[in-house]
């Protein structure tokens, strides 16, 4: 799991930003060490830039590792989505984060990390990276989505929803930032990805808009999911939307709440685990680095 260190050289390019390029199945994030800074050193217009892959480095997302806001954190993480809006939580993207900050010299076995989503923990294992990801936030008005509540009281779980032409049983979750869950029996023939994707992401019931999450059930301990990221598009993998379909198959009956359960990305798997103890949700997977530079902003 080491990562080759080039010498950094002298940028000869004016306006130059550094950046490491690292990825979690394949969804990608430029990083950007500002760990002098209470603020990101881009806009969100800078990271859009920088994200194009033709144009620019080409990426999911920029993250910035920043000051933490007290002694109870070691660091902050930010991150910009592709289209230059900024989520809560990225759950790739802090295992990315973690390694990052190894690299970085800071080796710990464990990172508290502050997020717009709350205190977010990563523990470095030796080929893979296991993050306390938090509660489940599971109330609807907190997702946030204005979808009638249908389950305990004040959650949405297989709630009927007609877009794109079609009737939809949609389940919410947050993991910090919202997800939309829909459970089908054949990922290929029961949606039009690219239309119902982008329809689902902007739907007026998701007043912050939402990522969707298409899942087919392969056993009792394995989902298989593709994922419309808000704000990013379709991407190879998503850490949140993992743990947020995991959570929302228990709560509809779909899968039991067990140790672990695989969910297979487009990119590959993840291993979310929904604890019973402290209502904690569990992510392992890997954060791989990919190369590093300089680039124009
Ligand atoms: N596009 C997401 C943020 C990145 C989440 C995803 N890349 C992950 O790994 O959790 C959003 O706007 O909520």
């Amino acid at each position: 799991f080491s990562t080759p260190r080039a010498p950094r050289r002298a940028t000869t390019v004016r306006n130059a930003v550094q950046f490491s390029k690292y990825h979690g199945l394949g969804n990608d994030f430029i990083l950007i060490d500002n760990r002098d800074r209470d603020d990101p050193s881009l806009t969100p217009e800078q990271a859009e830039k920088l994200c194009n892959r033709n144009f620019g480095i080409g990426g999911d997302g920029v993250i910035f590792a920043l000051k933490p806001p007290s002694s109870e954190y070691d660091f902050t993480m930010r991150i910009y989505n592709s289209d230059g809006s900024e989520p809560e939580m990225c759950g790739n993207g802090i295992r990315c984060f973690a390694q990052f900050l190894k690299d970085l010299g800071e080796e710990q076995k464990s990172y508290n990390i502050h997020t717009l989503a709350g205190k977010i923990v990563p523990v470095m294992n030796e080929d893979s990276i296991t993050v306390d990801m938090g509660e489940p936030i599971l109330a609807a008005a907190k997702v946030p989505t204005t979808l009638e509540p249908n389950f305990e009281g004040d959650s949405v779980v297989e709630q009927t929803y007609e877009c794109n032409g079609k009737e939809w049983k949609i389940s919410c979750v947050s993991m910090g930032n919202p997800h939309a869950v829909i459970f089908v029996n054949d990922l290929e023939k029961d949606i039009d990805f690219a239309n119902d994707g982008p329809a689902l992401e902007k739907a007026s019931v998701f007043p912050a808009k939402t990522n969707v999450e298409f899942v087919q059930v392969k056993a009792p301990d394995h989902l298989v999911m593709k994922v419309w990221e808000r704000g990013a598009g379709p991407t190879l993998a998503c850490g949140t939307g993992a743990c947020a379909l995991t959570v929302a198959a228990i709560r509809a009956g779909k899968i039991p709440r067990g140790e672990s359960c695989r969910v297979t990305l487009p990119g590959g798997d993840l291993f979310i685990e929904w604890r019973e103890s402290d209502s904690h949700v569990y992510m392992t997977g890997p954060a791989t680095f990919a190369f590093e530079g300089s680039a124009k902003v």
